[in-house]
Formats: structure tokens, C-alpha cells, sequence
């Protein structure tokens, strides 16, 4: 085989699967939006959604900063050299990285250390399987740690909040799934795609889930209870209410896949693979010999370009006009901080600072590199790439989820006298309590709209703490009309909590036996 050109067909695979999301997706995308109605948050945030794929489109640019744990899937005809392939696949994901179409995302677990290359210890995943065809079939998703972090597995029997029992039967499952989209609430950065695993063990369960995900969206169980359960998952989990980035809304869930495999008598696992909207899966039929790309997959149907027809713009346009914008510039006072309330929108200009994971357990411990006195931090690790002047340039830049800062983010706050953080899917009592008692401000900002938040972005002005690597340094930006909307105020109100309480409630309504 030519192994060169091999390569450059795993290239083409990753950039492709970075970049431009299958038709399916965007069709189930489209539906979504064609649900909201105009003017509110949901309606906004799928405007800005479908705006970003478009932006990603053109600029052949990662749809999202968080390029995930690249996964590969790769059927070969029996003879074909595994471990030739395996080395191309490794150069090209770091190709694509020195390129900026993937964010470096291989961190020691011990150490903490970036490699860089997105090479290392299990990275990128790659899983081959033999088969009596001619061609290579070979296939990616790119799945972010947001959405990964809401996956979830079920031990049955279990108990389930709001659902009550569920059983070693499709009606357990039904619950098990259920309580799974919401669980995950907007974290994931909901609309989300669920694929679900029955039996086997722990992992062999959720490999399972995750090769639900490789069915096309539109794709129609053969097993008919599977069937069933597909079709009424679809029919009722938008009724939670949860809603696109957990802003409450008509669509909550995208797709859902079940497969089925046997168990041992004593373990009953369902498990959940929970993908956000931003669903970059993709697969090309390659020749044995040549190493060239004979076929793409993923491509009936439709496309949807998300080109904004003349009406679209003008409800665009009117909705713009109806809600009051409200323009934000650091340092901000407290007094102007206790001025916001949950559901304002606002548009940050000027300075901002980046800090996730490593950054807020640092600053717990020393002091900061910069006067953070009435700042703005964006929960955000964004891709970079340096040109030959040695200037930073930012590719992509979307919010982080931020209940990861938890633990931190409240004293934090208080100790630099930060006044605004901004990130996606909201944060918990304690620092709702600190955003009281400090004057404090979450901002949500939309997750995965990394083109979005990244035209929004002028300047890099600076960095500090590289020593944490790309993604987890704190990078000093100068933005523009960066848009987000209030989730959390210095009243003690907030639209997560709110929306968890009223999704509990509607869980509860499908706790009656269905199956
Ligand atoms: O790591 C990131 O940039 C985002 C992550 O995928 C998340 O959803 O929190
Ligand atoms: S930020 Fe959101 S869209 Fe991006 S990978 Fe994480 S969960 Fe997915």
C-alpha cells in the first residue's frame, strides 16, 4: 500500500471530521432551530450555533476548540499492515495539530504535562478490526470532554431521582435513558446525541455506546423493541425542557441510538455516550493499494450550508432590536455587576483573561501574574497557532464547562476581586452564594461556538503561565462584541438551578411503566 498517500487520506479524514459537520447532523440542527421560536434564548443561541458552523465551513477551522480524544475505527481486508497504518494515522493527527485543525489535547495524568503533538500514552485512539472486504473502511469522531464527562452507566436494578426503580427490562432502560439527557442538563452543551449501550461489562458497554454513534442520525433500528425505545426516547425527552445550552426550550435531545449485546447473569449495565451538537464523526472508504479516499460517508441527503436566507436575517435583525444589549468593559465596578440580572445580555468589550483547570487550582495556592481587580475570566482553552513573527494568532475559542471550577471559582473571586466569569452550562450553590456576597457575575456564553467567540477576539495581548500548556494557559485577550447572557446574578438567582428544578419535575411525569 502507499503509505504516504495513506497519510495524507487520514489528513484529509481529520481536518474534514474537525471542521465540517456531516449532512445528518446539520439536518437534525436545522429541525431544531425550525422548533424555537424567534426572540428567545434557545432561538439566539441556535442562531448563533448554525452561524458558527458556517464560519467553520469557511474558514476550515475546528467547529469547536475541543478537538476531544481523536478515536479511529478502521476495518481492513485480512493482510493488510495494521502497524504501517497506525504510524501514518500517529503523523498525520500531528500533523493536523502543528496545522491548528486539532487543539494539542494529550496531557500526562500524572504530571500534567502537554505533549504538545496530541501524541502519547493511548492518544489518539485507534481500534482495527478485520474484515472479508477489499477497501478499508476507516472512521473518526472527535468527541469533546464536556460531553464525555456527561456520559453515564447504569448498574440494574437502580434507583433513579424523579423516576423511582428501574428494573433488569426495556422499561428500566427506558428510565435508565431518560434520566441520563437529564442528568447531563446543558453541560454537554445540549441539543445532545445519546448513543446507548445494553449488557456487556462495564467497558465493553460503553464501546457499545459509542459505536451507537457511528449510526447515521436518520438510521432506523432493525430490532424492533430497540426501535421502539429509539422512537419514543425522540417522542419524549424534549419534553424536560432542558433546552439548547440548558437556557429551558423545545429540543433537548438530537438523536438517540440503542444497541444491544449479552451480559453475565449478575451484571445488568445501560450505558450512555452523550455527544454534544457539535457531532464530528465522519469515515472514508479507502483503497487497499493506492491509499486514496474512493468514498466519503455520511453524505446522503440534504445539505445544509446555513447560508441566512433574506428572512431569516430580517427576523435575525428584529430580534437583535428587541433585546436590550447591555456593554461591558473591565475593570467593572460592583455597582454596575449589581445592575445585572439573569436573562440581560451583554456585550463584553476590552480585556479578558482565559483560566480553566490548572489555572484556578494555581490560584488558589499563589498569587496571580496579572492585577485581576474587577477582571473578566473566560473559561475558555483555545486553539493557537504562532506565525513566524512569533504573534499568537487564536483558531478557535469557545467557553469551557465550568462547574469543573467549583471548588475554586467562589474564593477565587473574592481573593483577586474578579467580578465577571464567563463559560458554558452554569456553577453550583457555592459560588452562586460567593456571586452574592462578593458582587459577582456568571456569563454563559454558547459551547462549541468556537469560530463565533473567536472573530470576536482582536488581539492576543499577552500570556502567561504557557507552563501549563495551549489550552490551560492564561492567555490575555482583547475582544470585541463578545456576546453572553446572564445565567447568574448578585441576587442569588440562577437559570440552572431553575431549569435542573423544573426538568427534575418533568422527569417525574415518565415514571408510569410505558414498556
Ligand atoms: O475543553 C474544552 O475546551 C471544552 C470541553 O469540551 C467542555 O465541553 O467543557
Ligand atoms: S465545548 Fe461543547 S461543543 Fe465543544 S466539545 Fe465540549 S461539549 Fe462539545
Amino acid at each position: 500500500m502507499n503509505i504516504e498517500k495513506f497519510q495524507e487520506s487520514m489528513y484529509q479524514l481529520i481536518v474534514e471530521t474537525s471542521t465540517r459537520l456531516p449532512k445528518d447532523v446539520r439536518r437534525a440542527i436545522k429541525a431544531a432551530k425550525e422548533r424555537e421560536s424567534a426572540g428567545t434564548r434557545s432561538a439566539m443561541s441556535l442562531a448563533t450555533i448554525t452561524n458558527n458552523i458556517k464560519m467553520a465551513d469557511e474558514n476550515v477551522s475546528p467547529i469547536c476548540q475541543d478537538t476531544g480524544l481523536p478515536t479511529f475505527k478502521i476495518k481492513t481486508p485480512v493482510g493488510a499492515n495494521q502497524l504501517l497504518m497506525k504510524e501514518a494515522i500517529k503523523q498525520a493527527i500531528a500533523e493536523a495539530t502543528k496545522d491548528g485543525k486539532l487543539r494539542p489535547n494529550s496531557v500526562d495524568s500524572l504530571s500534567g504535562e502537554n505533549s504538545g503533538d496530541n501524541l502519547g500514552g493511548g492518544t489518539p485512539v485507534i481500534k482495527f478490526e478485520q474484515w472479508e472486504k477489499e477497501y478499508i473502511d476507516a472512521r473518526l469522531i472527535l468527541k469533546g470532554g464536556g460531553c464525555e464527562n456527561k456520559n453515564i452507566q447504569y448498574s440494574l436494578p437502580c434507583e433513579l431521582e424523579g423516576l423511582g426503580r428501574a428494573g433488569r427490562d426495556l422499561d428500566g432502560i427506558r428510565k435508565c435513558i431518560m434520566h441520563s439527557v437529564y442528568q447531563a442538563q446543558g453541560q454537554g452543551c445540549s441539543a445532545g446525541f445519546i448513543g446507548v449501550g445494553i449488557g456487556g461489562d462495564r467497558s465493553a458497554g460503553y464501546d457499545l455506546a459509542k459505536e451507537q454513534l457511528f449510526r447515521t442520525v436518520e438510521d432506523v433500528n432493525p430490532n424492533e423493541d430497540l426501535r421502539k425505545l429509539e422512537e419514543y426516547v425522540m417522542d419524549n425527552a424534549n419534553e424536560l425542557g432542558i433546552g439548547t445550552m440548558g437556557f429551558g426550550g423545545e429540543t433537548t435531545l438530537l438523536g438517540c441510538k440503542v444497541g444491544v449485546m449479552n451480559r453475565i447473569p449478575a451484571s445488568f449495565f445501560v450505558s450512555v455516550a452523550y455527544n454534544c451538537w457539535a457531532f464530528r464523526r465522519l469515515g472514508v472508504a479507502v483503497h487497499p493499494e493506492t491509499g486514496e479516499i474512493n468514498e466519503w460517508m455520511y453524505q446522503e441527503g440534504e445539505n445544509i450550508d446555513f447560508g441566512a436566507t433574506e428572512a431569516e436575517k430580517e427576523t435575525a435583525a428584529a430580534s437583535d432590536t428587541r433585546t436590550e444589549v447591555i456593554s461591558l468593559q473591565a475593570p467593572i465596578t460592583e455597582e454596575q455587576i449589581r445592575g445585572l440580572k439573569v436573562g440581560d445580555v451583554v456585550q463584553i468589550n476590552g480585556r479578558m483573561y482565559t483560566g480553566r483547570d490548572a489555572i484556578h487550582h494555581h490560584l488558589m495556592e499563589h498569587d496571580a501574574p496579572v492585577d485581576l481587580n474587577g477582571q473578566v475570566i473566560y473559561h475558555c482553552g483555545p486553539v493557537m497557532l504562532k506565525d513566524n513573527e512569533g504573534n499568537w494568532h487564536v483558531k478557535a475559542a469557545g467557553p469551557t464547562t465550568s462547574i469543573r471550577e467549583e471548588p475554586y471559582q467562589g474564593d477565587i473571586m473574592k481573593k483577586f476581586g474578579i467580578r465577571a466569569v464567563i463559560g458554558k452550562g452554569g456553577m453550583g450553590p457555592k459560588t452562586l452564594a460567593a456571586l452574592k456576597d462578593h458582587g459577582g457575575v456568571y456569563l454563559n456564553a454558547i459551547g462549541g461556538a468556537a469560530q463565533y467567540y473567536a472573530d470576536c477576539i482582536k488581539a492576543v495581548e499577552g500570556v502567561d503561565l504557557m507552563e501549563f500548556g495551549i489550552p490551560e494557559a492564561m492567555w490575555h485577550l482583547k475582544v470585541e462584541g463578545f456576546t453572553a447572557v446572564v445565567t447568574m446574578d448578585s441576587h442569588g438567582n440562577s437559570l440552572h438551578a431553575d431549569v435542573d428544578k423544573s426538568s427534575l419535575e418533568k422527569l417525574a411525569q415518565f415514571k408510569e411503566r410505558v414498556f
